[in-house]
């Protein structure tokens, strides 16, 4: 259709959008469009894969589950259904992104990957471009993207020479894969400990490289989750309290992490979190089989090697296979268009943000908040509220 008149040197014409384009239809671009839906707003939600939450669908491991309680996971304006545990698993969470987008009537359009998307000040409205050759044209535009949208692969010296498997966690589904394997982790965040501690329980040994400092939280404490816990203090005492706090607890609860290899940052979890967006790592169990040996502590990678890897301090080993655990980033950069201010040259949204989470031009972004769905939720409520704040103002336009 579209490539077919391009081929005859014809252009396209841009179809107008009444209601805001949201690009991404994962948890935060679903609560956005349940939002102004709720508002009685149209919108068009533009998704580059075939089905909703796709990197919770395609990109995680099967034994995943959140590990924040449910009620800090929660959408607007529909929160789990009765019955779910506290700490949901993937497909629960998945089960739940289809039902909340039902409710609310989302139907994304998967399958449409957004290539551009551009001020045009001449018409004061969003132009934004489409792999299908479509262009789509609205006064508001929501980066709904993320901040996970792409693997993070650093490049390691040998890496083309290693002759065994090298994969990202965001294709790591099951440490059955890897059974009787020595297999090499890069990366202890909350991707490395936890694929570490699959692979332990499925009869794989994992070597998990650790080059840096590393905040580890018990999960909970005392039964109640240390999210909770962090965020309850939060409103009677200062951030540094509480930080002094939560390492208290950490030592209390899990020892003197250092001992194992994992040194700990000088400053305090949710601080550090401030400042840089690190997540403190919440411990489901890869701490103790730490501690028992059954997940090794390395230091930084130096070089891989044919058969395995070289290490900062000299020691060479054999491995089966690595496992690429680290990280994520924003793909903002590659499709959004001018700087508008709202978002960092990696795409990460600005905190604060310039003028709130709200941009001007009628651009919002919503999940970018560093606060998980939590901040997901709050961001898509006020982009409702703004909208419809403004959906009545007269505006000159003109289309061509
Ligand atoms: N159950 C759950 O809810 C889970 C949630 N998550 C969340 O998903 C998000 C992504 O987590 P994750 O995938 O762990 O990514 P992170 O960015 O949190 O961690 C990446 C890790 O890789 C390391 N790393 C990066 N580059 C290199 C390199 N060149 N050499 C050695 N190490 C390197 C980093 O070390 P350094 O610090 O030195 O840069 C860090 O330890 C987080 O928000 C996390 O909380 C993830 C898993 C499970
Ligand atoms: O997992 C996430 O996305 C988090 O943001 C976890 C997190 C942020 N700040 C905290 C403070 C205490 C415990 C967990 C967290």
């Amino acid at each position: 259709m579209g490539s077919a008149r391009e081929a005859e040197g014809e252009i396209s014409p841009a179809t107008w959008t009444p209601g805001p384009i949201i690009v991404g239809a994962g948890p935060s671009g679903l609560a956005a469009a349940a939002c102004l839906a709720d508002v009685g707003i149209p919108s068009t939600v533009l998704e580059k894969s075939s089905c909703v939450a796709s990197l919770w669908q395609h990109r995680t491991y099967d034994r995943l589950r959140l590990h924040l309680p449910k009620q800090f996971c929660e959408l607007p304006l529909m929160g789990f259904p009765e019955g779910f545990p506290k700490y949901p698993s993937k497909q629960q969470f998945v089960s739940y992104m289809e039902s909340y987008a039902a409710a609310f009537g989302v139907r994304p359009r998967f399958r449409t990957e957004v290539l551009a998307a551009e001020f045009d000040g001449a018409i004061g409205a969003w132009r934004v471009r489409t792999r299908d050759g479509g262009e789509l044209v609205s006064r508001w535009l929501v980066v709904a993207t993320g901040e996970n949208a792409e693997p993070v692969i650093p490049e390691f010296p040998g890496m083309d020479r290693f002759g065994g498997r090298v994969v990202h966690t965001c294709a790591y589904k099951c440490g059955a894969d890897f059974k009787g394997e020595k297999v090499l982790v890069v990366g202890c965040g909350n991707s490395g400990m936890e694929v570490s501690l699959d692979l332990c329980r499925h009869g794989a040994r994992p070597y998990m490289v650790v080059r840096n400092t590393v905040r580890v939280l018990p999960r909970e404490m005392l039964g109640l989750s240390t999210f909770g816990v962090s965020m309850a203090l939060l409103r009677w005492l200062p951030l540094r309290l509480v930080d002094q706090f939560l390492c208290a607890m950490a030592h209390l609860l899990l020892g003197d992490t250092d001992r194992l290899g994992l040194r700990r940052p000088k400053t305090g979890p949710i601080e550090l979190k401030n400042l840089t967006g690190k997540t403190p790592v919440l411990d489901v169990g890869a701490l103790a089989q730490i501690k028992s040996g059954n997940i090794k502590v390395m230091q930084g990678l130096k070089e891989m090697t044919t058969g395995g890897a070289k290490f900062v301090d000299g020691t060479e080993m054999q491995f089966d296979s690595i496992i690429m655990a680290t990280g994520y980033k924003s793909n903002v950069p590659s499709w959004l268009k001018g700087d508008c201010g709202l978002f960092t040259k990696e795409g990460m949204a600005k905190d604060p943000f310039p003028g709130g989470w709200k941009g001007e031009k009628g651009l919002y972004c919503v999940g970018f908040t560093r606060r998980g769905l939590l901040g997901a939720s709050h961001d898509a409520l006020n982009i409702a509220r703004d909208v419809l704040l403004r959906w009545k103002e007269p505006r000159h336009m003109a289309m061509r």
